[in-house]
């Protein structure tokens, strides 16, 4: 029998006319994503539109669609060794009505295995397919009876000499809480970690095995290679930034232990460390523009532009303005921010941002593709936050690892090298720009940059800064570049 450990239930009710279930919304949004190439938030932010949906309810679709996104590679492996036909005899929809309901037993320990296993069989009649209920039930019953949970202790470091072909290592943060487990599997499901380890780490980490190799020939210690691996696998913990023109670090940090949210000081002056995460939306002090919601190495890159009050600073690739709206913050009122994007769709949060956040003084401006539309300057100070592979970010943007191929730096650095030059060529004598990425490659940070500055002899490297996945939030990169 297995080891699952103690849960608490989500009783989920009669549904009277409440609309369609939590896992019916997070099977479209995975089918959205198998067919149509979508992003799971954005799919999931469609039906939320389509179907009203209880906050309940889509913490837990959106808990269910990114966990199944994210886990793909891991889930196919084990369901290879359990479904008693060949991949290509089962027809899409089953498999991911597969896929959802192990990664239910497998990964999410606090949902009960029957809800797991009997709502989604009962999905067979939503898909009209009936008949396919004993075949979901009967491959998932004997996943849950061979499935051993083991908690581990988070003080000893993870090696791959501990691990085996059965044994999957399942690093999650929930609620206030992070923590290490060990699926024990009844069966040989991956590599051997000791003759292939990177095979392994790839598919229990549900990476793809390219990346893993790339990797690899920088980072050549195998269990920092799969501590890094793991930090991908759960959505990170959340960090808040404070707006210190509407409260302060205290008063958030006061209101969040109300509120029974395990919460300390981060590493900069305005930035809350969460133990987990939690529904900014629930906070009223979130609607009033007290905080916003940032990644810890996001908020490093505007601390480091340091702006002045009173400075003009253009922001090239602003949406969703994240980034933005700090500048705005540090600029206490004063100045201005010019946020450029490339669509209305995409400047419309900055100017939801904007309107939250209660601040006055930014502009945004929509230009092309090219950069026609980009105002000349001369700027105080540009940031320039590029598009990029999104590889230090690879835990929060679920499909973010099926999306990239070993061709995606190349594709993006003529882009990167081109913006980069933009915003230089829009700071006047004497400025700053701010180069970031969330991206952990060379080709894509210290390389570019370097580049960048090699061909011209207008500029220099101030300072720059590397951010590793987990120490403590997202990984990237961010460069301060000086104009003579
Ligand atoms: C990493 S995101 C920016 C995140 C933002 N700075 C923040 O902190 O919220 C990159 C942005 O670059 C924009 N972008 C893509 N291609 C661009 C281009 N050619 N010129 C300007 N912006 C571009 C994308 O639309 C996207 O919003």
């Amino acid at each position: 029998m297995s080891g699952r450990p103690p849960f608490r239930s989500e009783s989920p009710g009669p549904r009277g006319n409440a609309g369609p279930s939590a896992r019916w919304l997070a099977f479209l949004a995975i089918q959205s994503f198998a067919q149509r190439g979508s992003f799971v938030s954005k799919a999931l932010d469609d039906l939320f539109t389509e179907f009203p949906t209880l906050p309940r309810d889509r913490h837990l679709a959106t808990e269910l669609a990114s966990e199944t996104v994210r886990r793909g590679l891991t889930l196919d492996s084990i369901l290879a060794q359990y479904v008693t036909r060949p991949r290509e005899k089962v027809e899409d929809e089953l498999w991911m009505l597969l896929q959802l309901g192990a990664c239910q037993l497998i990964c999410l320990s606090h949902i009960p295995a029957h809800a797991a296993v009997h709502e989604t069989v009962s999905l067979c009649d939503r898909l009209y397919k009936p008949r396919a209920k004993g075949f979901i039930n009967g491959t998932l019953r004997s996943i849950e009876r061979e499935l051993n949970h083991q908690t581990t202790s988070d003080n000893q470091p993870l090696e791959l000499k501990d691990l085996g072909p059965d044994l999957l290592p399942i690093f999650a943060i929930r609620g206030n809480a992070a923590g290490l487990r060990i699926v024990k599997l009844a069966r040989r499901v991956f590599a051997d970690p000791k003759e292939l380890p990177l095979d392994y780490i790839a598919q229990v980490a549900s990476l793809p095995v390219w990346l893993l190799q790339h990797w690899a020939k920088e980072e050549t210690d195998l269990n920092r290679l799969l501590a890094r691996a793991l930090w991908f696998t759960t959505p990170g913990k959340m960090s808040l930034r404070v707006n210190l023109q509407r409260t302060t670090r205290e008063a958030v940090l006061d209101l969040l232990r109300d509120a029974d949210v395990a919460a300390q000081p981060g590493q900069l002056p305005v930035a809350i460390a969460l133990n987990g995460s939690l529904a900014p939306g629930e906070f009223p002090a979130f609607h009033d523009g007290g905080f916003s919601v940032q990644d810890e190495s996001a908020i490093a890159a505007v601390a480091l532009l340091d702006p002045q009050p009173g400075e003009s600073i253009l922001d090239l690739c602003a949406a969703p303005g994240g980034k933005t709206c700090h500048i705005a913050e540090r600029l206490q009122g004063t100045g201005r921010v010019i946020a450029c994007d490339l669509s209305n769709t995409r400047l419309r949060p900055i100017r939801e941002n904007i309107t939250r956040l209660q601040l006055s003084n930014i502009d945004t401006l929509l230009i092309s593709e090219e950069g026609r539309g980009l105002p000349d300057g001369p700027f105080d100070a540009a940031l320039v936050d590029v598009p990029c592979s999104n590889t230090g970010v690879l835990g929060k943007r679920p499909e973010a690892r099926w999306r990239i191929t070993p061709a995606t730096f190349a594709d993006l650095i003529p882009l990167q090298r081109r913006l980069l030059n933009d915003a230089l060529d829009r700071v006047k004598s004497g400025g700053r720009v701010l180069y970031s990425t969330c991206s952990i490659d060379r080709s894509e940070n210290e390389d570019l940059v370097n580049e960048v500055i090699t061909a011209r002899n207008d500029v220099q490297l101030k300072t720059a800064q590397r951010h590793e996945p987990g120490s403590p939030g997202d990984g990237g990169y961010q460069a301060l570049l000086l104009k003579s």
